[in-house]
């Protein structure tokens, strides 16, 4: 028992000392780097390795760790200032490093003033217009932390439930975040105190301080103290004196290493573009994705909706390389499976938004495809940005509808973007069109997604504000819309001369899936005295010339009403005049038996069959059938056997309705000509019946419709329910058990950011005190929290996914 003690004493004797071993280090090399860092001038003094750099012992490791040994241009001059303290605008190219140019000082300013712990509460702000980049930031930060700093890092950025994010929030003194969701939290959790904030960086910036995230910008200011650093960072940055007003910066330091250069983009960036009209650009597509089936590609597109119909049909038609699609809409496991994928993957294409336009390292990137004419010459120059990263080669191409060509390039060449026009090969240009109708036509869905599309980017280039280069009025809807494969244009209904009532209240058509309240199919074709002609999804088939040879016969058939040439009318067997323009037309004489048994005879039968050998046998008369039964193959001759297939050709009877006296009366019977005559006009009878039942389908439509809008209320209830025992279950385990329930949902753990590795200069520490063991901690962990070898080589490789980041970054909670 004493002996036990007496260790327990020996081992809080080393505790203390390890600890205080290491304060002192740290302390010593705080004051050497203050005084370093107090020494240096940015302007005068350059560096041209890390090595260099006066920053922590810890941070060097790290960035050894990741085989970074030489600064680039931006890293070279905007890490001094960085370390001072400064204000910095930074830009530099895309693929230039600029992450790291903000990471560095971010963990050496929070080290120097041993920003680290809970108490010492939120120390920087990373902020990022999408969650995308924000995970990336973090790796990277956790990737060069890991060696040593002890900071809690978090990732906040949506897709969870807030109140699991909060706990871990208030622990964190890195958090790298979305706008939208750490305005939510600096709005609504209560100990989320940003006090002590340092260090505010915005990584895309230009897009950031934009009107679309404004607001939330704004407010987010509001709430950070006015005395810190803010750095800005982007490949297209802002100089706007009113942006810089907003951040309440104090005389930044502008570093951009590109504005003396030629170009704006990347020197190993071969960029072209070529006039594809919209109702071509998915031809284009198709006939490049054959040329480059062992590339890893990109595909910009300018909607959710079109990366998705475009993916859904490629899919289909199957390209011959892998395909890929990520846009905002997806959820977030899905988007960031979707990007891990695509990072591994050699060969690929990756239909995505312009949620992955900005920032995105993906590694190895050959091409960059730019199917819709991005919104500015800055978001083209992000796009093409995902390729040529870091010294490596890269080709981006450009498609642009002759009514694009003249406004997108001048907006190209004025920002230095060196882009040359090239043409398609005719001869390799493959048409999709048919294809696309056809798989249109067998599948629904994809109607529907094509209509949405079409909507989509209708919608897209309607909100453009450079309207020199987007001319909606000019673009060739109707072919567009046949190039996805859809039938008609979809009505879009901010289009002019629509008259929105009139779209609103119009009636729902068929089953459709295409249906729904924001768009209405154009496609009712006018009758010749401007009526609107209802027509089904058959007449459309019937309608299309193009779908087989059969098409004209079709046509034929459809359209009785028509005018007939009468030189091409010949006389049938009744007297009955028929079209002679098919020369496979047979002219038959039916004698008919005795016995009911009729049969051509076998010279007439060449004849008729024009010496062919078609194969016209005989006539059959049913006893029962409304009409004879021919029998013109063997198929036909055994049929005469089987008395149960006859029964399919003979008459099944009538339904009858009786009368209040007993009268049998059929379901539709025709009235005397007296009766129908009293009720008016038969043209007036028609309109009256059609009003009618105009009514009765506008009266079941609103049923429907209420009815849908309960369905919704309920399900929309029910998954509320569901969140709510949720939750309380949360609750009540928490309370049982103890266990922090952020943490165990790890969306934003806390990281320590490195406490896995042992400084060399302190005494070997003392094996903590044995506790619980938390979710995260499975049978590989070895007692007193230590990692086994399987843990070890865990931490030593790069996390593959958000998942194993987080998890890896929640087995570090324990070292402090
Ligand atoms: N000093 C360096 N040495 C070698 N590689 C580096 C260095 N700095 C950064 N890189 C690599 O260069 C690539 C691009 O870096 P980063 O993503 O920071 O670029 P960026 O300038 O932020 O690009 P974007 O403008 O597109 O956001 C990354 O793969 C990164 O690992």
């Amino acid at each position: 028992m004493g002996n036990r003690v007496e260790k327990s004493q020996q081992k809080k004797k080393r505790g203390a000392g390890f600890g205080q071993s290491k304060r002192k280090t740290d302390h010593t090399q705080i004051e050497k780097l203050e005084k370093a860092i107090n020494e240096l001038d940015p302007k005068e003094d350059s560096f041209k390795d890390f090595a260099d750099l006066p920053i922590s012992d810890i941070t060097k490791e790290g960035i050894k760790a990741n085989h970074y040994s030489v600064l680039t241009d931006i890293q070279a001059k905007a890490i001094p200032y960085g370390l001072k303290g400064s204000d910095i605008l930074g830009a530099a190219k895309t693929g230039s490093g600029k992450t790291l140019a903000f990471v560095i000082p971010v963990l050496e300013n929070l080290y120097r003033a041993q920003c680290i712990g809970k108490d010492a509460g939120l120390g920087a702000m990373i902020i990022s217009p999408t969650r995308e980049l924000a995970i990336q930031i973090f790796e990277v930060l956790y990737r060069i932390g890991r060696k040593g700093h002890l900071f809690a890092a978090g990732l906040v950025i949506g897709g969870k439930h807030l109140r699991e994010e909060q706990d871990a929030l208030v622990r964190m003194n890195i958090v790298v975040c979305t706008p939208g969701r750490i305005l939510q939290h600096l709005s609504q959790t209560v100990n989320f105190n940003v006090d002590n904030l340092r260090m505010l960086v915005l990584d895309e910036a230009d897009r950031i301080l934009d009107m679309g995230f404004q607001r939330d910008v704004d407010a987010i200011i509001d709430y950070l103290p006015k005395e810190r650093q803010t750095m800005l960072f982007s490949a297209t940055q802002t100089k706007r004196v009113s942006d810089l007003a907003r951040l309440s910066l104090q005389d930044p330091e502008y570093i951009s290493v590109h504005e003396a250069a030629t170009a704006a983009t990347p020197q190993s960036l071969q960029q072209n573009y070529v006039v594809a009209p919209l109702p071509e650009k998915l031809d284009t597509l198709w006939s490049f994705l054959q040329t480059a089936k062992k590339s890893k590609i990109i595909v910009f597109l300018s909607s959710g909706k079109q990366v998705r119909f475009v993916y859904e049909s490629f899919r289909k038609m199957q390209p011959g390389i892998p395909l890929l699609h990520l846009h905002g809409r997806q959820k977030q496991f899905a988007r960031h499976d979707i990007t891990s994928r695509f990072a591994k993957d050699k060969t690929c294409c990756l239909f995505a938004t312009d949620v992955v336009a900005r920032g995105i390292d993906f590694p190895a990137v050959d091409w960059v495809v730019q199917v819709d004419c991005p919104e500015d010459a800055d978001t083209y120059i992000h796009r093409v940005g995902r390729t040529a990263r870091y010294e490596r080669n890269g080709r981006a191409i450009l498609f642009l509808d002759p009514t694009e060509e003249e406004g997108m390039v001048k907006r190209l060449e004025h920002k230095k973007v060196p882009i040359e026009k090239i043409n398609i090969k005719e001869k390799k240009q493959k048409s999709i069109k048919d294809q696309l109708q056809n798989l249109c036509f067998k599948d629904p869905q994809l109607k529907y997604l094509g209509q949405k599309a079409f909507s989509s980017y209708v919608r897209s280039i309607y909100v453009q504000k450079d309207k020199e280069v987007f001319k909606l009025g000019e673009l060739p809807l109707e072919e567009f819309a046949a190039s996805l494969g859809l039938p008609g244009a979809p009505r879009v209904k901010f289009m002019e001369g629509d008259d929105m009532k009139s779209i609103k209240n119009a009636p729902r058509r068929g089953m459709s899936p295409s249906e729904d309240d924001t768009e209405e199919e154009e496609n009712d074709a006018k009758d010749a005295k401007g009526k609107a002609k209802v027509r089904t999804r058959y007449d459309r088939m019937f309608e299309r010339r193009n779908q087989d040879i059969l098409a004209d016969h079709y046509t034929k058939l459809i359209r009785p009403d028509e005018e007939v040439d009468e030189s091409k009318l010949a006389e049938d067997f009744n007297g009955e005049a028929v079209q002679d323009d098919s020369f496979m037309t047979v002219k038959r004489r039916i004698a008919v038996d005795e016995d009911g048994i009729g049969a051509s005879s076998s010279d007439e039968e060449d004849a008729a069959s024009g010496g062919a050998g078609l194969p016209v046998k005989k006539v059959v008369a049913l006893a029962g059938a409304k009409e004879p039964l021919l029998i013109d193959s063997k198929r036909r001759e055994k049929l005469l056997k089987s008395k149960k297939k006859l029964l399919n050709f003979k008459d099944h009877g009538k339904k009858i309705i009786f009368d209040d006296d007993g009268k049998p009366h059929e379901v539709y019977e025709l009235e005397d000509i007296d009766t129908f005559k009293a009720k008016g006009g038969a043209e007036e009878q028609r309109k009256t019946f059609l009003d009618a039942e105009r009514q009765r389908v506008q009266l079941a439509d609103v049923e429907d419709k209420a009815m849908a809008k309960q369905k919704r209320k309920d399900k929309r209830e029910k998954q509320r329910e569901r969140e709510r025992e949720e939750f309380e279950e949360e609750a009540n385990e928490e309370e049982e058990f103890g266990v922090q329930l952020g943490d165990r949902h790890a969306r934003h753990i806390p990281v320590d950011l490195g406490s896995d590795e042992s400084d060399e200069e302190v005494e070997a520490p003392v094996k903590p005190a044995k506790r619980p063991k938390k979710w995260f901690e499975d049978s590989d962990e070895e007692e007193g929290g230590k990692p086994s070898k399987k843990r070890r080589k865990q931490m030593d490789n790069a996390p593959e996914t958000l998942e194993d980041l987080e998890a890896l970054a929640a087995g570090f909670l324990g070292g402090k």
